[in-house]
C-alpha cells in the first residue's frame, strides 16, 4: 500500500475534515441560493413543461436512432445514496433529468407536486415553515424523490403510512415510446402498482404528487429503556400496534440493551424538556440516546420536527464515526460541528479502490424487511451472523397492493419491520458474500424483503421469488420496454455495481 493509499485509509478524517467538509459547504451553499432564486422568481411550474418535454425529445432521439442501447438516469452514480456506483451507466443511453423543483403545494388538496430531484432536505426546509410536511419524510438530506419512489423509503411513521410509495397520489412518466402518462391508482393503475421498486425499468419519472399533512412545531418524544430481548420485541410489537404513537423507532444497543422510542407532534411544550437535538453543538443522536440506558427510566422531551427528522443526519446514522473517529467530541462539536455531515455523495465520489475493498470486506449495510413476526429470530440469526450494534429497528405497515412488494402469506395488511444494520461486523467468520447470502436466505425464508439500495448477491432467482414479478412482466411486455430498460435485477444486483 502506498503512502497516499495508507492515508486515505488509516486517516480519512485528515481529508474529510480538511477538504471534503469545506467542499461539501459549498455545494450546500450554492444549492440553497439556487433553489431560493428559483422560488423567488417562481418559474418552476413553467419551466416543468419545458423540462418535461426535454425528457420526451431524448427518448424519441433514441427511437428514430434505432433504439440501439437501454436507457438509464444520467445522474452520476456518485452522486446518488445507493451504496455502490452503477456500472450500467457507462453503457446505457444516458437520459438527463434535471428536474429538481417543488412544483406546487396546495393546501386545499394536500398534495405537494415534486419533480424526481426534489430532496428531503428541501422538501422540509419548504414545507415546515409552510405548516406542512409529508407523512413519511426519510431521514438523510440528499435522498430523491425519484429514488425513493423507484426504490424504497421508510421512516419512523410508516407503521402509520407505510413506505414511501404509498403517500404518493400519482406519477407522471415518460414511457419508451415517447408518451407522457399520469398514472395513479385510478389510472393506468397497473403501472401505478409496478412503477415502485421497479427503480427506473419501466419509465422516466418526471413529477410525483405527495400527500402533506399539517406540520406542528416539536415532537414529543419519550424515551424506554428496553432490557431482554422478549421485552424489546414485545413493547416495539406493541409500541408500533398502538396508532396514538406518530413515531416508533427501536435503537438496539447490544443483545439485551435497547430504547424505544415513541413521539407524537404537538404545537405546545414544557420549555425545560426542549432539546434541539439539531444544533451544530448537541451530540450525536444515537450517542445521546444511549445515555439512556444509563437511567433506566422513561423520559420526554420535546425535538423541533426538522430536527426530529434529521435526527440522523449529522451522524449518517453511525456510519461517520468510523470516518471520524472523534466526531461526537464536545471541543470538535463546538469548532466544526457546523460543518458535518461531509457529503454522502462527496464521500463516494473521493473512495479510493482500497477503502471500496475494505468496506465491501469488513464492512455491512444492509436494511431488511421482514414480517414483525419474524423479528426476534431475525435478530438471533443477525447476532450470529454479524454481531453488529446499534441496530436501528423501525415498523412498517405494507398494504396488500398489486406490484412488486406486498404481504405474501396473506391477502391483507401486515405489519413489517426494517432492521438495518450498519457497521463492522464483530465475528471471525465474516465473508461478505457468504454471510450477506446467509442473510438474504433468511429474508427469503421469512417471506421479507430486502432494501436494494445496498449489495446484494441473490441470483436471479432468488431475487425473483423476493420479488413479485408477475405484474411487472406483463406490463413490459405491454409497454415493450424489453430493448428499453433493463430488468431491475440486471440493475441492483451486485455484478452491476463497483
Ligand atoms: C423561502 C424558501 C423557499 C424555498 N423554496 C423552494 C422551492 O421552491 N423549491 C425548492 O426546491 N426548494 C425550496 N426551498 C428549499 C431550499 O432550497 C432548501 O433550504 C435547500 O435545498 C437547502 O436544504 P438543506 O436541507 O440541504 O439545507 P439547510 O436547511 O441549510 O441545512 C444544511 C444542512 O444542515 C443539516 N440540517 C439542517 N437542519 C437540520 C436539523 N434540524 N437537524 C440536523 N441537521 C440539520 C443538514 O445536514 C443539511 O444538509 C426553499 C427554502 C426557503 C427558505
Ligand atoms: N430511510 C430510507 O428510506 C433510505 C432509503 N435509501 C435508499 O436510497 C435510494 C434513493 O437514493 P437516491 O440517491 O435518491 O436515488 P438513486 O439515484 O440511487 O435512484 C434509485 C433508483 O431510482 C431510479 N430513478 C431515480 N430517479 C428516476 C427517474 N426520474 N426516472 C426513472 N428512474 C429513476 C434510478 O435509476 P437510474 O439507475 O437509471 O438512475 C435508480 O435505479 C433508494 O433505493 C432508497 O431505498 C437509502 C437510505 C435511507
Ligand atoms: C434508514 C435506512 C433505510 C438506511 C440508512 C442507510 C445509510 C446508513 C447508508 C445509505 C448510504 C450509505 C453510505 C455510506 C454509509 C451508510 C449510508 C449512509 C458511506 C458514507 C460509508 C463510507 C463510504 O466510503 C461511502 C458510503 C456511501 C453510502
Amino acid at each position: 500500500m502506498g503512502f497516499v493509499e495508507n492515508i486515505l485509509i488509516n486517516y480519512r478524517w485528515v481529508f474529510v475534515c480538511l477538504f471534503l467538509l469545506p467542499v461539501s459547504l459549498f455545494y450546500n451553499i450554492w444549492f440553497y441560493c439556487r433553489n431560493l432564486i428559483v422560488f423567488k422568481l417562481s418559474s418552476a411550474p413553467t419551466q416543468h413543461q419545458k423540462k418535461l418535454q426535454f425528457v420526451q425529445k431524448q427518448i424519441i432521439d433514441w427511437n428514430n436512432n434505432g433504439r440501439v442501447t437501454k436507457m438509464c438516469t444520467a445522474r452520476p452514480g456518485w452522486q446518488t445514496m445507493s451504496f455502490r456506483r452503477p456500472l450500467y451507466k457507462k453503457h446505457m443511453t444516458n437520459i438527463e433529468v434535471n428536474l429538481v423543483d417543488i412544483l406546487e403545494v396546495d393546501v386545499q388538496r394536500r398534495i405537494v407536486r415534486v419533480e424526481p430531484m426534489v430532496s428531503m432536505g428541501q422538501l422540509t426546509a419548504t414545507l415546515n415553515p409552510l405548516g406542512w410536511t409529508i407523512p413519511i419524510l426519510p431521514e438523510i438530506d440528499d435522498l430523491t424523490v425519484g429514488g425513493l419512489v423507484m426504490g424504497t423509503g421508510i421512516e419512523s411513521s410508516s407503521h402509520i403510512y407505510g413506505l414511501f410509495q404509498h403517500i404518493c397520489i400519482s406519477y407522471e412518466l415518460v414511457l419508451c415510446d415517447g408518451r407522457i402518462v399520469k398514472c395513479s391508482a385510478e389510472n393506468e393503475s397497473d403501472l401505478y402498482w409496478s412503477v415502485p421498486w421497479s427503480y427506473g425499468t419501466l419509465g422516466i419519472l418526471t413529477a410525483v404528487e405527495i400527500k402533506m399533512i399539517p406540520a406542528k412545531q416539536y415532537i414529543q418524544l419519550v424515551y424506554e429503556p428496553v432490557f431482554g430481548i422478549d421485552n424489546i420485541v414485545q413493547k416495539f410489537s406493541e409500541a408500533s400496534n398502538n396508532k396514538q404513537n406518530e413515531f416508533v423507532e427501536v435503537l438496539i444497543y447490544s443483545e439485551n440493551e435497547a430504547v424505544l422510542m415513541t413521539g407524537v407532534q404537538t404545537d405546545s411544550l414544557e420549555s425545560d424538556k426542549l432539546n434541539s437535538i439539531g444544533r451544530w453543538y448537541k451530540p450525536w443522536f444515537f450517542k445521546y440516546v444511549q445515555e439512556k440506558l444509563k437511567s433506566n427510566t422513561i423520559t420526554t422531551e420535546y425535538i423541533p420536527l426538522r430536527a426530529y427528522y434529521h435526527r440522523h443526519t449529522r451522524s449518517l446514522f453511525w456510519e461517520l464515526q468510523d470516518i471520524i473517529p472523534f466526531g461526537n467530541n464536545l471541543v470538535f462539536r463546538i469548532l466544526f460541528g457546523w460543518l458535518v455531515p461531509p457529503k454522502v455523495s462527496l464521500l463516494k465520489l473521493t473512495q479510493t479502490k482500497s477503502t471500496k475493498k475494505l468496506y465491501e470486506n469488513n464492512h455491512i449495510i444492509q436494511d431488511m424487511l421482514v414480517p414483525v413476526s419474524q423479528l426476534k429470530k431475525s435478530l438471533q440469526i443477525f447476532q450470529d451472523l454479524v454481531n453488529v450494534y446499534p441496530i436501528w429497528i423501525c415498523p412498517f405497515i405494507l398494504p396488500y397492493n398489486p406490484g412488486m412488494v406486498h404481504p405474501k402469506n396473506q391477502n391483507q395488511s401486515e405489519l413489517f419491520v426494517d432492521i438495518g444494520l450498519y457497521g463492522t461486523p464483530n465475528v471471525k467468520t465474516f465473508n461478505p458474500r457468504e454471510t450477506t447470502r446467509n442473510i438474504e436466505r433468511h429474508v427469503i425464508d421469512s417471506d421479507g424483503f430486502q432494501m436494494m439500495y445496498a449489495d446484494t448477491y441473490m441470483t436471479r432467482e432468488e431475487f425473483r421469488m423476493m420479488f413479485d414479478h408477475s405484474l411487472y412482466d406483463e406490463l413490459r411486455k405491454k409497454m415493450n420496454c424489453e430493448q428499453a430498460f433493463p430488468e431491475v435485477y440486471d440493475k441492483v444486483s451486485k455484478s452491476a455495481r463497483y
